[in-house]
């Protein structure tokens, strides 16, 4: 009781000086780092950071093995491995900002622990001056007690915001690494998508996910190390009050509530990473209306798409609601046993100084009442001081171990977070080595069974006995054969057209050309990708600007960069028959919904600007012109040739013939294909059938439109 009896004297006066200064020292720590952060810009608050390079993903692609997706989620050795792995990503190395912060909040965090023992001392001292009747002593106490105010609630204020800056840059650093591995040059985004079924909705995972996981990881470490210190230092306090023996009570009352509490915590990080499941596949409902909400008005689609809303938010719903129903039960018990089991065991303890002494290890009541005098008031003043500080540090002891008990709910919760964000991790790393989803397979086709090779830089585009599939992954991961061992040379001006049936493989060897789809045997020879210039069948607009539309993919710091003008793009626009629309939608610089402004030629028309702008060698075109008038589409296929640019179009269109040499004709039967050139023999007797064929059609017209004329002036009689 020693400690507790003394008075405040001028040393703790000086202490709390000390924590003063001692704070306004660590801020300006906290402001130094930062600015010395923000001069670098590479702050993890700004959002910027460096590239993740390559190297780094090979390293770091032992560590994110992909793990069984039925592994049960929970506390358990897999979810220490998951947050080792991610923790060498949102902790690279010692020298980060974040590490700088953790250890800033540590220090914090024993700063606030170290003033709550302060002002219980406090508290007790100015209650026993009160029973005393000590006016001055108690004035004394309370100019203290607002001294103390100072630091303590800055304390408070700074372990929130260091705990927020935590998150931030936690969150900065996993985004970036996510989004380099994820818009990769191996474009992994694409396989996520389209080749692999283990991530759906990788929007939410990339988002709400990862928002989540650092959140719940930077509130933890506050939430376990703030009362874990404060156990320390409240218990080592309380030894000198309530003695060993209840001590040793309290130590046997955490580990039988730890015990309990284990046992009977439903499983809440599987119940976690359901719910982000099903919050995902919600947003992604609404994603979809917003993406289509023209199609989807046209078809007066409402009610079915409210049907499916409906349905996405009913099952979230309902999983909420479970876990909120199996909260009840375990809230009560948690309750139960943190805040009254706990309470009327602290007051026990707290009784201990007053009925057993002995038992407490200090000098009676009694004694200590003559040492301070016999005077019954101060005898009960000694009492109270006792029992008032006793308790308050009972109090932070039990909020102490309360919270570490209800951290053990965030602790499973984080290890359903942290499997969401693991599997993502170790997906995008797997798709980024082409390890696709599916058991070993050696049958022809499987994605787990790649045998082609692909040489780039050549001039021309190469297939040599390439069979063009559709893969598939999963459990039967067998793709299916659309094109037989294609075998074609495009050599720079051999204009290649590609024709044939709906859902043939036209698209399909497109997407094999810009390795969107693997080459599984044979080998693909062709330029660099900056020589190949795509435009898919689906014109794409981009955010921004007007600019940014006829310049994408280039950004405009990219167009100043080649040294390119307005002006140019002007010219563009004049060929493709669109110079019209700086004027109309008020200038270069303006920013719109372009898919909701450009009819459906005007965005084809973009298309072709786009590959006038980027003038590339070779152009691979699909249907990219099916909505524009035949005229323009002539101009702006003879002003490409005109510019050199190898053009490999597929289309179904007869009229595009003309501006090819050869035809790549996929007939849908087994796979077989033929190629043609454009000119020879045969060639021009088809032209000329279907010309005879038109031509009979032409004179039908004649007479149609003098039976209809007979037919009007029939009724005209009539009536
Ligand atoms: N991601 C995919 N995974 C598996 N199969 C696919 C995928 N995308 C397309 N397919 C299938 O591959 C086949 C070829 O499709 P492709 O888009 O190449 O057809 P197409 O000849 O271009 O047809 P169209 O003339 O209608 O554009 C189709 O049967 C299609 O369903």
């Amino acid at each position: 009781m020693q400690l507790l009896s003394k008075p405040i004297s001028g040393h703790s006066w000086l202490q709390k000086n000390k924590t003063i200064a001692l704070s306004s020292l660590l801020a300006a720590a906290a402001a130094a780092a930062y600015q010395t952060q923000r001069t670098k810009r590479k702050s993890t608050n700004d959002g910027v950071l460096e590239e993740t390079t390559q190297d780094v993903f090979r390293r770091h692609k032992k560590i994110f093995p992909v793990s069984d997706l039925n592994a049960k989620v929970g506390v358990n050795n897999e979810f220490k491995r998951q947050l080792k792995a991610i923790a060498t990503i949102i902790f690279p190395h010692w020298h980060t900002k974040e590490a700088l912060l953790l250890i800033l909040h540590s220090v914090f965090l024993i700063l606030r622990t170290y003033l709550s023992v302060v002002v219980a001392r406090l508290d007790g001292r100015i209650v026993r001056d009160l029973v005393n009747g000590d006016g001055k002593e108690f004035l004394k106490g309370l100019g203290y007690w607002f001294a103390i105010a100072i630091p303590a609630t800055y304390t408070n204020s700074m372990i929130r915001y260091l705990q927020s800056k935590l998150s931030i840059g936690f969150r900065t650093r996993l985004t970036r690494y996510v989004h380099d591995l994820y818009l990769d040059p191996q474009r992994t985004f694409y396989k996520v998508i389209n080749l692999d079924g283990r991530i759906q909705g990788a929007d939410q995972y990339i988002t709400t996910d990862v928002a989540k996981f650092c959140d719940t990881l930077a509130s933890l470490y506050s939430n376990l190390a703030k009362p874990m210190l404060d156990t320390l230092i409240f218990n080592y306090q309380l030894v000198k009050s309530i003695g060993v023996v209840g001590t040793f009570g309290l130590t046997v009352n955490y580990f039988v509530t730890a015990r309990l509490l284990r046992a009977v915590t439903p499983s809440f990080g599987k119940l976690a990473a359901i719910e982000a499941k099903l919050e995902g596949d919600f947003r992604a409902a609404h994603t979809r209306l917003i993406t289509n909400a023209e199609e989807i008005a046209f078809y007066n689609g409402a009610n079915l798409e409210h049907s499916i809303l409906d349905r996405a938010y009913t099952r979230l719903i309902k999983h909420i609601n479970t876990i909120y129903k199996i909260r009840i039960s375990y809230n009560m018990f948690e309750d139960f046993l943190i805040k009254y089991a706990w309470s009327a065991f602290g007051l026990g303890l707290c009784s201990i100084p007053v009925f057993l002494p002995d038992l407490a290890g200090q000098r009676s009541v009694a004694a200590a009442a003559a040492s301070e005098g016999s005077d019954e008031n101060v005898k009960v003043g000694s009492h109270t001081r006792g029992f008032i500080t006793n308790k308050r540090l009972l109090i932070s002891l039990a909020d102490a171990g309360g919270r570490m008990m209800y951290s053990y709910k965030e602790l499973a919760e984080l290890a359903g977070y942290t499997s969401r964000v693991y599997g993502l991790l170790s997906i995008l790393h797997a798709l980024h080595a082409s390890e696709y989803d599916g058991p070993e397979d050696a049958r022809r086709f499987a994605l787990t069974n790649i045998k082609g090779k692909v040489e780039l830089g050549i001039d021309g585009i190469k297939f040599d006995k390439v069979p063009i599939v559709a893969p598939s992954s999963g459990p039967d991961n067998v793709g299916e054969l659309l094109v037989n061992d294609l075998t074609l040379d495009v050599q720079p001006g051999e204009h290649l057209m590609v024709t044939g049936p709906n859902g043939v493989g036209k698209t399909a060897v497109a997407r094999v050309i810009a390795s969107l789809w693997p080459v599984f045997e044979g080998k693909l020879s062709k330029p660099y990708d900056k020589d190949i210039f795509y435009i898919p069948q689906r014109p794409y607009l981009s955010l921004g600007t007007l600019r940014d539309q006829v310049i994408y993919p280039h950004s405009y710091e990219d167009m100043k960069k080649s040294g390119r003008t307005d002006k140019e793009l002007m010219e563009i626009l004049k060929v493709v028959h669109l110079a019209y629309i700086p004027d109309r939608e008020g200038g270069w610089e303006t920013q719109k919904e372009w898919k909701d402004v450009f009819s459906g030629g005007e965005k084809q028309r973009v298309g072709m600007a786009r590959l006038f702008y980027h003038h590339p060698k070779y152009a691979v075109l699909d249907e990219c012109t099916s909505a524009v008038s035949t005229d323009v589409e002539g101009l702006m296929y003879a002003h490409a040739k005109d510019m050199g640019i190898t053009l490999l179009t597929i289309s179904h269109r007869p009229a595009l013939f003309k501006y090819h040499k050869h035809i790549l004709r996929l007939t849908g039967n087994q796979g077989e294909w033929e190629m043609e050139a454009i000119g020879t023999k045969e060639q021009k007797q088809s032209i000329g059938k279907e010309m005879h064929s038109l031509e009979a059609k032409l004179k039908e017209v004649e007479s149609l439109k003098a039976r209809l004329i007979a037919i009007d002036s029939e009724l005209s009689l009539k009536v």
